[in-house]
């Protein structure tokens, strides 16, 4: 597999504010990553680290095989960290025309890069009349015009309407099976879910999960349960290796599990042990409840 970037122990301070703490990640070839955290999780200080906007405190990161200046490999990097800006009284195609004068690329592919981002038949339409969700789509063509290798976005469908981030995501899709690696970051679980094939989640700066997005949810989930005797429940529960977390809310204890248990043996074993269950209940937190648990509850 080819490595896109790799990242190793960075840490970003501001005075005593650690924005970015201990962060290792890799971006392999081919993947949608997210970057997903909560607002002021250290997200766009990655960013700007990686695109050699903000300096980084300590750690490190190598663009590609390591053998190229960051300088130079930024050259196969498409990156918007800010809102679009373009000149507002020049047509989008103007617009495009300039930056390929600017980043020294060819204006050959304005057209293929604005069909893409379905902005080709407004082309010769001023920047200035341009939707919210058009001017981000702009920045999108803006930043494939030198065929980059991976593409970067942060935050990008913030402040759309839902058909405006709609289009967004499935442009982003259009893109990767196009082969372009993406990094995206994101504070919405459902973007990364729909969009991303991998997934790093931060909150205050340090990584809380990194992994393919669809091995997220790996929670045993729980039981909630109520007997005839409740304290001898609880105790069972307590002594068994099964279960971590118990807490007991209007007569029902949950029981939240590390491992597989199945309803039908936890009640025989129940049973065996001199315990009648009046009710037995076996559930799975979702996703959503999972990521603002690890998000809001753990450091
Ligand atoms: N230039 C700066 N000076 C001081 N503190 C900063 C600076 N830039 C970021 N921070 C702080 O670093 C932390 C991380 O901010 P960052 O913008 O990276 O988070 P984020 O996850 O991108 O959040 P958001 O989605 O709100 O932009 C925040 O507490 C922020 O206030």
């Amino acid at each position: 597999m080819e490595t896109i970037l790799s990242i190793n122990n960075l840490t970003k301070n501001f005075g005593n504010l650690t924005a970015v703490d201990n962060l290792s990640f890799t971006i392999q070839k081919g993947n949608v990553y997210g970057i997903l955290g909560p607002n002021g999780s250290g997200k766009s200080t990655t960013l700007g680290i990686i695109l050699n906007v903000v300096n980084k405190t300590s750690g490190n990161f190598t663009w590609f095989d390591g053998s190229t200046s960051t300088h130079n490999a930024l050259k196969k990097v498409g990156a918007i960290i800010e809102r679009p800006n373009f000149y507002p009284y020049m047509t989008a195609a103007q617009n495009l025309h300039l930056v390929c004068k600017i980043k020294g690329v060819s204006s050959q592919k304005i057209d293929e890069k604005l069909k893409i981002v379905g902005l080709l038949e407004r082309k010769n339409s001023k920047f200035r009349t341009f939707s919210l969700g058009m001017k981000q789509r702009l920045a999108i063509a803006s930043a494939l015009l030198n065929d980059p290798e991976i593409l970067i976005l942060d935050e990008p469908t913030n402040g759309l309407d839902p058909q405006g981030i709609h289009q967004i995501r499935e442009i982003i899709k259009v893109i990767a099976s196009q082969g372009t690696t993406i990094l995206l970051a994101s504070h919405l679980l459902d973007e990364v879910e729909k969009v991303c094939n991998h997934v790093v989640i931060i909150r205050r700066g340090v990584k809380l999960y990194s992994g393919p997005v669809d091995q997220m949810n790996n929670s045993h989930g729980y039981f909630l349960l109520q007997a005839t005797d409740n304290e001898k429940l609880k105790n069972w529960l307590l002594n068994h290796q099964s279960f971590h977390k118990i807490t007991e809310l209007n007569g029902k204890i949950t029981a939240h599990l590390n491992t597989t248990v199945e309803a039908a043996h936890l009640n025989e074993q129940l049973y065996t042990s001199g315990i009648t269950l009046t009710h037995l209940e076996k559930k799975k937190e979702s996703l959503e409840e999972q990521f603002l648990q690890l998000t809001n509850n753990l450091k």
